[in-house]
């Protein structure tokens, strides 16, 4: 397949690394010296299995050098998004599907807004990587699994083709028969481990044994299950214990990448996640008193600390 990464960070990066291995046509979109570095030194994929490097089909910074793909790996943070989208059109067809793995549920009615609604798909991530130095992404843990679909979950050639090459390319991308469920079960998920990590600078292991901080991640589950049910979203109805179980059993030290970036001073996602969570639950006309917190206190550091980030 030809397949673009828009752009080229932990989640592209990781994919483009497996799949090019595989043998497909990847082209990176990238910029600065992390496109400097792919283009000197190849991709390297540092990961629990050991370090992959590849030289990828095309690395560039302009989509138009590329030409139209057969699908677009789209993911760059939820402030880039309109950005990155209005710049990839130039790699797509008719037939192109642009798969978004953005944290939060609002990514592909963005992208609606700026790309035909014939190529647009929805998906979700489950990985732990990052962009250690320009050209290298290190992978945390051995998880890795993509869950994408057309938007409606209906059945279709150029799904099947992708999740065929990502499977084949030794990730996980099971089926799945509702897309929509599954990127808001993440996002149960996930806005409890971003809002908490993050605003209480502290690890799962600590949500896990401190009663006040579990019971602050329980009431955030329970709030952002009852915005996606009061939305239309199927989410199981033990959707809230499961997602406890689940934060059990993730890795003791493990922290949002929200968690992380604010530690760094980096721009952190906090519009997209515990803001988005506060967002919907005004619309849909119900209270998320633990969202609305928690997007209150990371606020102020939404667009990072430059002197801290240096
Ligand atoms: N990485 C992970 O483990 C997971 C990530 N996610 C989600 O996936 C999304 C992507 O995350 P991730 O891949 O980690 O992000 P990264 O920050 O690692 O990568 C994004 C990359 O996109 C680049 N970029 C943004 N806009 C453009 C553009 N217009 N042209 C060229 N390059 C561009 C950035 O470059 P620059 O630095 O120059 O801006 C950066 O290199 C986020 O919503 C995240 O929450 C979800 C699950 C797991
Ligand atoms: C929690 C995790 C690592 C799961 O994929 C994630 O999505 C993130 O931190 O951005």
């Amino acid at each position: 397949m030809r397949i673009a990464t828009m752009a080229t960070g932990g989640i592209g990066g990781f994919l483009a690394v497996r799949l090019a291995k595989a043998g497909h046509e990847v082209a990176t979109i990238a910029r600065g010296p992390h496109l400097r570095a792919i283009r000197d030194n190849g991709l390297t994929l540092d990961g629990p299995s050991g370090v992959e490097v590849v030289q990828p089909w095309i690395a560039t910074d302009d989509p138009a050098e590329v030409g139209e793909v057969d699908a677009i790996i789209f993911g760059v943070k939820g402030d880039a998004l309109e950005d990155a989208a209005k710049a990839c059109q130039p790699m797509i067809g008719p037939n192109t599907v642009v798969v978004p793995f953005l944290n939060g549920v609002e990514a592909a009615a963005r992208l609606l807004e700026i790309l035909p609604e014939q190529n647009v798909a929805n998906g979700m991530a489950q990985v732990s990587t990052t962009i250690a130095s320009p050209g290298v992404i290190k992978q945390t843990g051995e998880f890795n699994v993509f869950i994408f679909a057309e938007r409606d979950s209906r059945p279709s050639d150029r799904i099947t083709a992708l999740r065929k090459a990502i499977n084949e390319a030794g990730s996980n991308a099971p089926e799945t028969d509702d897309i929509e469920r599954d990127v808001w079960s993440k996002f149960v998920l996930f806005s409890a481990v971003s809002g908490v990590t993050a605003a209480g600078r502290c690890t799962i292991q600590d949500i896990v044994n401190m009663p006040q901080l579990g019971e602050l991640f329980r009431r955030v589950v329970t709030e952002t299950a009852a915005i996606g049910r009061t939305m239309g979203v199927a989410l199981g109805p033990d959707i809230e214990e499961k997602t406890w179980a689940i934060a059990k059993q993730l890795p003791p030290t493990m922290r949002a990448s929200t968690a992380i970036d604010l530690e760094k001073g980096l721009p952190i996602e906090v519009e997209w996640i515990s803001g988005a969570a506060a967002r919907l639950a005004k619309k849909a006309g119900i209270s998320a008193p633990a969202n609305e917190a928690l997007y209150a206190i990371l606020l102020p550091h939404k667009d990072g600390n430059p002197q801290q980030s240096r």
